[in-house]
């Protein structure tokens, strides 16, 4: 399959070029870029030098159109819904790393993003690409919605025992760590290494968009669901580790016990033995999600490891293609 990635020379996009670069069945065909229009892929990330020569080339979206099958962008949201609405309709398989077909409320999104929604038919046609949970939407889709980093870690977590009854579902608090790769490439003042070094704070407090994000999917199985959601910012590249508190009367064998049997077909979420804390430095650089299961009294903390970069990216984005082209799911991920 000829596969383009839009947005190839951002931190995702890198990422996707590194995998699709040892896929058995993925070819690297357009990468673009404005800025670095006409330069060789290896020059911007000289660890590819011999492995992806490409030229990267502009958004000129037609030319793209006739190379590829499958198209991943990996834009900053509201850039991407034209490009996912073009690509749409040429009829390649497009892989939304952005925000912008997350979240099927068209209020909802308007309101998070504070941008309008264009394209309100496919937002509810886009499939949310979290594969343990909705592979089956994702198998029939055209437009996958690949989730933020921050809600694959906790839904993850949560999502089984909501829906399953084994959490107070009014009770639940996701406090989320995540690197610095998590707000990507580009420039920004409060991402430079002075501002992030020997320091760790919390941001977003009850205004980060993907408490929405993470709410609606939740409320799609438990309408009174209300994750309390804050992010911290790490000074670390790569992972996301979520300390998730729940009130649970069910004991800890059994929570264990169940998410181990939700995710018995799951290669990539490992449910953690007893006593075993997950850890960013346990599945950095992989597509696992690891969950460990901690209980005293009624109080359960469920522990959420991924790489933002990787589950919590592009690792997920090709996952969702693997399922879509009936791979293998780890195929190009192990
Ligand atoms: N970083 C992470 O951990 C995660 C990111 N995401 C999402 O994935 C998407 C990409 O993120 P990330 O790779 O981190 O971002 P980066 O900032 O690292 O890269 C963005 C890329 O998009 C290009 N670009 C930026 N603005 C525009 C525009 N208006 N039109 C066309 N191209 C543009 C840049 O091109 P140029 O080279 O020309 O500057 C660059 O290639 C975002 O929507 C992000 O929210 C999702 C999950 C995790
Ligand atoms: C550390 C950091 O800044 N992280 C980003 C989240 C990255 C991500 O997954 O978000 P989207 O795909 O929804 O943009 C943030 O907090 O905005």
């Amino acid at each position: 399959m000829n596969v383009s990635v839009i947005g190839s020379t951002g931190y995702t996009g890198n990422e996707l070029v590194k995998i699709i670069a040892k896929h058995p069945y993925l070819e690297i065909s357009c990468l673009t870029s404005d800025n670095y229009d006409g330069q060789k892929y290896s020059d911007i990330y000289p660890p590819l030098k011999n492995i992806v020569e490409t030229k990267i080339i502009s958004n000129d979206w037609d030319y793209v159109s006739d190379k590829s099958d499958i198209v991943f962008l990996c834009l900053p949201h509201a850039a991407s819904q034209k490009a996912a609405a073009f690509f749409h309709s040429k009829g390649k398989l497009v892989v939304d790393l952005s925000a912008d077909f997350r979240i099927k409320s068209k209020e909802i999104y308007e309101k998070t993003y504070n941008v309008t929604h264009n394209y309100p038919d496919l937002l509810t046609e886009a499939a949310y690409g979290l594969p343990e949970i909705y592979g089956n939407e994702i198998k029939q889709s055209r437009l996958i919605a690949n989730p933020g980093c921050y809600p694959t870690s906790v839904l993850l977590a949560v999502y089984p025992l909501v829906k399953n009854k084994f959490v107070d579902e009014k009770y639940i608090i996701a406090d989320c760590k995540s690197g610095v790769s998590g707000a990507g490439k580009k420039l920004t003042e409060k991402t430079q290494f002075c501002e992030v070094s020997d320091d760790f704070k919390p941001y977003g407090i009850f205004s980060h968009r993907h408490g929405p994000e993470i709410n609606a999917w939740l409320n799609e199985i438990s309408a009174d669901t209300r994750v309390i959601f804050t992010p911290h910012l790490l000074p670390i590249i790569r992972g996301i580790e979520s300390t998730i508190y729940c009130k649970s009367d069910k004991n800890e064998n059994e929570i264990r016990q169940y998410l181990k049997e939700f995710y018995r077909d799951s290669f990539f979420v490992r449910i953690m033995e007893k006593g075993v804390t997950p850890r960013i430095a346990n599945v950095s650089g992989t597509n696992f999600a690891d969950i460990g299961v901690f209980k005293e009294e009624d109080n359960l903390i469920i522990v959420s490891c991924i790489d933002n970069l990787l589950k919590g990216a592009s690792g997920q984005a090709v996952q969702n293609v693997n399922i879509v082209m009936d791979f293998d799911e780890e195929t190009g991920l192990i």
